[in-house]
């Protein structure tokens, strides 16, 4: 099986639909962001899932523990392969989300976004060093119960070697010289995937591409 998921980010369901019938074959599952949920929904995911692979619902659950378990528990009929939550919700936040999830359902605790730098850290008021901020929030996330974490390819080795057993989401993978856009901490997707990534999220650099199918099966052949 594939270890990537192809990122729908967008609110049109039929170009989401067409785009994952292209790439079925070079892809182990689906994710679905904020931008594709706002726009189709609950019935969106439903559809989305008929085609056939495991989904990832990408909602990044970010607030009181009450509400983020209420949240989840709402969301228990789409019964998604992995969902998540942010690790800065702190413990009881991360305990209450695993508990309201589908037993299958891996929750996976997003530590910093790929999209942020040690300059972005600092001017939140954190300690500049991002390996220092995933390992804390890994570690966190370990003891919370929840499955794994979500962090660039850059860390996710310190953090493997700190919790074996865990599940790592690698998104802002491009491929060797792919275009970063917003994207920060950025690897190639065999670098990510050698460090000890569990899943490789990818998407502008396939649904972008003038020919889906073809960016998604030129990636697979360099893992
Ligand atoms: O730290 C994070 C967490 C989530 N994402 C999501 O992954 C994809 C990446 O899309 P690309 O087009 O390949 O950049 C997107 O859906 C993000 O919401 C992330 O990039 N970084």
């Amino acid at each position: 099986m594939s270890p990537i998921y192809v990122a729908l980010d967008t609110p049109d369901l039929e170009r989401a639909k067409a785009i994952a019938k292209r790439v079925r074959h070079h892809v182990g599952g689906i994710k679905l962001g904020l931008e594709f949920f706002m726009a189709n929904g609950r019935a969106g995911v439903h559809e989305m899932a008929d085609i056939g692979l495991p989904i990832f619902l990408d909602l990044k659950f970010h607030d009181i523990p009450n509400t983020v378990g209420k949240a989840i528990q709402a969301l228990r009929p789409l019964n998604p392969a992995v969902l998540t939550v942010h690790a800065a919700g702190g413990r009881a936040m991360l305990e209450d989300a695993k508990a309201a999830a589908p037993t299958g359902t891996k929750v996976v605790a997003v530590t910093m976004l790929t999209s942020l730098d040690a300059s972005d850290l600092r001017s939140i008021g954190l300690s500049p060093d991002p390996h220092e901020q995933v390992v804390r929030l890994a570690e966190l996330a370990r003891s919370a119960g929840v499955d794994g974490i979500v962090c660039s390819g850059e860390e996710v080795k310190a953090a493997h070697n700190a919790w074996k057993d865990g599940f790592f989401v690698v998104p802002g993978v491009r491929p060797a010289n792919g275009h970063a856009g917003d994207q920060k901490r950025v690897v190639t997707p065999r670098a990510a995937l050698d460090a000890g990534a569990s899943i490789l999220v990818v998407g502008r650099p396939i649904t972008q591409a003038t020919d889906p199918d073809m960016a998604a099966r030129e990636i697979e052949a360099t893992l």
